[in-house]
């Protein structure tokens, strides 16, 4: 299946990232506290996003059994992904909404989330996008089943129930997206090529948004930015 293809692509971007200094600082538990904050602020609007292209996707699909899964989505990016933010904001002793206030779409943030909405405005059939968005989803659960396979996390392991959360929360949504591309990309032929692409750009971009996060990334302090 193509979606089989897609996963062995992305591993060894997903070793790239289990051995990068973000993963590497939360098993250790002594990640810098300014790079969790960076990664909060970007990560809050990078899942804003994720979930208002889960609507745009809803007004381009027509099945209603499709609606549904998109909407329990949406539903499971605000609801559920804020108790892993959570454990992270704690981890940093300062409240969610103070570490947000002052977030702003960092650079390679800003490039992964034009990637998705380029795809729900270029492309008419909505597994061109979910191909752009599966490595979110699938990348965490990779990274999560690393991190417990390798590592005992005490009780009180500051980001142990982060890596718990992607690890035990993520098949419903990995499986029903991969779903929807397999059974998509049977009806496509040489557009298969842009979906594996779609999907391989993202996984790289999940790279860069830890490193992002990792070296506290911002936009050159000039103009406007400055
Ligand atoms: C950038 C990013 N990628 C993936 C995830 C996990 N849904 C996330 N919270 N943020």
């Amino acid at each position: 299946m193509l979606t089989d293809k897609m996963t062995t692509d992305a591993e060894p971007i997903i070793y790239e990232i289990y051995n990068g200094d973000f993963i590497q600082g939360l098993i250790r538990g002594d990640i810098d506290r300014d790079s969790v904050i960076h990664y909060l602020q970007a990560d809050a609007l990078y899942l804003d996003e994720f979930a208002k292209i889960y609507a745009m996707l809803i007004a381009k699909t027509g099945s209603r059994e499709m609606i549904k899964y998109l909407l329990g989505q949406m539903e499971f990016v605000f609801d559920g992904e804020s108790g892993a933010h959570d454990t992270l904001a704690q981890a940093v002793g300062m409240p969610y909404e103070e570490i947000i206030e002052s977030g702003e779409w960092f650079p390679s943030a800003d490039h992964y989330i034009k990637h998705m909405y380029y795809n729900v405005y270029a492309r008419g059939n909505i597994a061109f996008t979910l191909s752009a968005m599966a490595p979110c989803p699938y990348v965490y659960r990779r990274i999560a089943g690393l991190a417990m396979e390798n590592n005992d996390f005490e009780e009180d392991h500051p980001y142990r129930e982060w890596f718990e959360f992607y690890n035990n929360d993520m098949d419903a949504t990995v499986g029903v997206m991969f779903d929807i591309i397999d059974n998509e990309s049977q009806m496509m032929t040489e557009e298969v090529a842009v979906l594996r692409k779609n999907f391989m750009e993202s996984a790289e971009h999940e790279l860069r948004f830890f490193n992002m996060a990792a070296t506290k990334e911002r936009w050159m302090e000039v103009g406007v930015n400055a």
